[in-house]
Parts: C-alpha cells; sequence; structure tokens
C-alpha cells in the first residue's frame, strides 16, 4: 500500500451553499432571491422541487456543525444567502440575517473548523433582478456594499472570503435558460460575465481598502476539456469552449485581459470594458478556488449554439458515468492543477469542490454504503497529490458535499453528501464515505 501524505497545514474542508441546504426562503426577513422565484415558477425545477426547506440548515445549523466536528472537518466552505443581508438587494440591512451568520460562524470558531464564505452562490436578490440584475452594472456596487457590510460583521472570523462561485454558471442562466433567472438571451450574457467580474474586483478593493484579517479570492468552474479528435475544427471548438468557461473569467483576473479569439469569435455581444474596469477586475487575489468534477471531449458541431461547440462526458478507462451522467477522470484534475501552475502564476489553490453523486441505496437504518463515492474522491486526491507532487500551491480540499442537498434544476434526486439527509425527517446519517474521509483526515494522507 502506498500512503500520499499531505501537507501538514492542509485544509480538509467540507462545501454546501446557502440556497441549496438553509431553507427558511423567507423566514427572519430574508427577501426573494432569482432562485426563489424560480423554483417558484411551474415546470423549472424537477419534480416541483424547491428550496423552499431543503435540508433546514438555518434552524439545524448547531447540530450540523457539532457533526463535522465529530467527522474530524477542519473547514466549512457555505455561501452567505444576499437577501437575508439586504432583502431588497439594497437599502435597509436585516439584523436577523446577519446575526445567522454571526451565530454560524461562533459555532465554527468553537469547533475549531475554519470559516470559508462565499458571497454569490448564485443566488442574486430578485429585487435586483428586476433592475436587469448582472446585465445592470449598477450590481457591481450593490455587490461591493454587500461585501463591505459582511467583511465589516464577519471579517475578524472569516479565514477564507470567495466573491463568486462559479461566475460562468450565472452567465449560462442568462443563455440557456435552465438556471435562474432563465433567460436565453444571448445578446446580454457576455455583459453580465464581465460585470460578474468587475463586482469581483470591486469587492477584492473593499476588502483590501478595509485592511481585514483572513484571504480573498474567487471560485471557479474549471472543468477539464480536451478535443474529440486533432482536427482543427475540434481543436479550435474546443478552445472557444474553453474560453467560454475558463479564461473568461481567469484571464481579466489575472492577465487583466479577455481572450482575445472569444473576443473576435463574440462580436458585438463581447464585454464592452469601460475605462479603468481591467485595472479593478485585475486587482490581485490571495487564492483561487477550484471546482473540478469532470472532463468532456468536444467536437466543431455547427448547430452546438453560440460557440458552435458539443461536448460529451469522458471516463478514464475502468470508470463509468456517473448518477449525473458525469465522466470520471482524476487525471483531468491533474491537468487543470498543472494548467494554473503553468499559465497563472502558480497561485495558493483549494479545491473548493469536488464529489459525486452515487446511487446511495440506505439499509433499514438509513446508512449508507457509498464505496464508489469513496473510489471517487480517493481518487481524485491522489491526482490532486500528484499535482502537489509537481510542485502545484494546493493548500486544501472541500468535498462537495458535507450533505445531500439541492441540486438546483434537478431537484432533490442527485446525492453528492458523504451526510445522507432523510428528507421526511431531516435526520442526518453519515455515509461510510464520511468515516473514510475522517480517516483521511487523521491521517492526513490517502492511500493507494
Ligand atoms: O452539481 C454539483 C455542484 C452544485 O451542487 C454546486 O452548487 C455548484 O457549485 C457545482 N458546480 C459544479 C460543476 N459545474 C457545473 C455547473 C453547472 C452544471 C454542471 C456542472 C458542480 N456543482
Amino acid at each position: 500500500m502506498i500512503v500520499k501524505a499531505f501537507p501538514q497545514d492542509f485544509v480538509w474542508g467540507v462545501s454546501t451553499s446557502a440556497y441549496q441546504v438553509e431553507g427558511a426562503w423567507n423566514e427572519d426577513g430574508k427577501g426573494e432571491s432569482i432562485w426563489d422565484r424560480f423554483c417558484h415558477t411551474p415546470y423549472r425545477i424537477a419534480n416541483g422541487d424547491t428550496g423552499d426547506i431543503a435540508c433546514d440548515h438555518y434552524h439545524r445549523m448547531p447540530e450540523d456543525v457539532a457533526l463535522m466536528k465529530e467527522l474530524g472537518v477542519k473547514g466549512y466552505r457555505f455561501s452567505i444567502a444576499w437577501t437575508r443581508i439586504f432583502p431588497d438587494g439594497k437599502g435597509k440591512v436585516n439584523p436577523k440575517g446577519l446575526d445567522f451568520y454571526d451565530r454560524l460562524v461562533d459555532e465554527l470558531g468553537k469547533a475549531g473548523i475554519l470559516a470559508n464564505a462565499t458571497l454569490n452562490h448564485w443566488d442574486l436578490p430578485q429585487a435586483l433582478q428586476d433592475l436587469g440584475g448582472w446585465a445592470n452594472r449598477d450590481t457591481t456596487d450593490r455587490f461591493a456594499e454587500y461585501a463591505r457590510v459582511m467583511f465589516d460583521r464577519l471579517g475578524d472570523r472569516v479565514a477564507l472570503w470567495a466573491t463568486h462561485n462559479e461566475p460562468v454558471v450565472v452567465t449560462s442562466g442568462y443563455l440557456g435558460g435552465s438556471m435562474a433567472p432563465g433567460l436565453a438571451d444571448a445578446s446580454v450574457a457576455y455583459r453580465v460575465a464581465h460585470h460578474l467580474n468587475l463586482a469581483h474586483g470591486k469587492a477584492v478593493q473593499v476588502f483590501r481598502q478595509g485592511g481585514y484579517p483572513g484571504k480573498i479570492g474567487i471560485v471557479l468552474d474549471l472543468q477539464n476539456y480536451i478535443p474529440e479528435s486533432d482536427s482543427e475544427a475540434d481543436v479550435l471548438a474546443t478552445q472557444r469552449m474553453l474560453d467560454h468557461s475558463h479564461h473568461l473569467f481567469l484571464d481579466p483576473i489575472f492577465k487583466r485581459q479577455y481572450p482575445q479569439g472569444l473576443m473576435e469569435w463574440l462580436g458585438t455581444i463581447a464585454p464592452q470594458p469601460q475605462e479603468g474596469d481591467m485595472e479593478i477586475i485585475s486587482t490581485p487575489i490571495d487564492f483561487l478556488g477550484l471546482n473540478y468534477y469532470f472532463t468532456l471531449k468536444v467536437r466543431y458541431e455547427p448547430w452546438g449554439g453560440l460557440l458552435k461547440a458539443a461536448a460529451r462526458p469522458f471516463s478514464a478507462p475502468m470508470w463509468s458515468q456517473t448518477e449525473m451522467g458525469w465522466g470520471v477522470h482524476p487525471e483531468g484534475l491533474t491537468a487543470i492543477l498543472l494548467k494554473l501552475r503553468n499559465h497563472y502564476g502558480n497561485p495558493d489553490i483549494y479545491i473548493t469542490e469536488n464529489g459525486t453523486a452515487a446511487p446511495d441505496q440506505p439499509d433499514e437504518h438509513g446508512f449508507v454504503q457509498d464505496r464508489e463515492r469513496i473510489a471517487y474522491l480517493r481518487r481524485h486526491l491522489i491526482a490532486a497529490h500528484d499535482a502537489i507532487q509537481q510542485g502545484v500551491n494546493l493548500r486544501g480540499y472541500f468535498v462537495w458535499s458535507f450533505m445531500d442537498n439541492f441540486e438546483w434544476a434537478l431537484g432533490y434526486r442527485p446525492r453528492f453528501g458523504i451526510v445522507r439527509v432523510d428528507y421526511a425527517t431531516q435526520k442526518r446519517i453519515p455515509k461510510l464515505s464520511a468515516y473514510w474521509y475522517r480517516e483521511v483526515i487523521r491521517q492526513n494522507a490517502v492511500w493507494e
């Protein structure tokens, strides 16, 4: 057996997001978010599921933190619901909303668990969407105001701040219609991307000017894309997919410019930075959050939408697809980590999401022997370890997810947790993977 030991201060964590776990969608003064609106719109979500109750984490947070402590977890990545703080997206702050996150970071501090807070995990206030949402440049200032309030209130106890989770998905919410706000308007999608970048930069500048402790970064959706063939058409299509999903955000932040090829491809709907925008966007950050799940094979496809590209899941030999229909390709994680080392200044990186939905057949006690999930996590940790051995500054790993939760347009069917949630009773039942992860944390190592 080969033991792969991680660096001494490596952060072993778990991840969730507000809309997917909190519930209490309209409690204690919380305002409506675009995901509340989207879920309350017929036919948008599988089975008519909503995040109205979710895992009831808003009321069960102390027990959930206690369970994290019992499992030996060292870090908790959560997101803050903007509409608990600014019910209308701006104006009056809601004290009860602030109080909840105050209690959360205090519970984490008592448990010796590092707080990793994301400001925007897709749940924009509906009141701001009614004014154009991320297509409206003013929203970047509303975001900076919200960030300042959170830094002031929690900044003394939050170790890691992320401005956005996967801004490309917000852009997709304006392209494909399957994510809130459920539009299909390419003419605004890339203005949205630019404003997300600008909002990120403005929040980082607020953080720097305020001299807060802790570190700030952004979490990006960096799946691995490889061409279906070495034909020029497939290679160029893959480049367009990478420009759209990686470089639309990586390049402004780390290189102060948009990917030229994508700008030319998009033409009049490409981002239109104003004077000074790129300097704001590229304000240096302390770390990059990487969400990695799968690899896709890309080919040129004339009918492949705006990018004329189509992608299909790729699985490494001996692996099948997951419950999400995603391929399993741990080597793709190593490839992404090395790309960041080689082309983006080898920043400090946290893997902020990695995990899998699995069949999860509970026994009569609700216990799940999720060996597929253990195999997936173990192989991706080995892939991450390989990258560290090659000089990547990987500082931590957060499993998606701590517990089963609301999986956006798919509702509650897919289960990603290392802890099972019995939604009928809200009981939490650690799966076999939770005990396996506890051992990994204890050993600070995985074994091949
Ligand atoms: O789908 C699992 C998780 C999801 O629950 C998280 O909220 C989100 O941050 C997340 N991102 C990915 C990877 N990117 C992705 C985005 C949209 C659709 C499919 C994959 C997976 N996940």
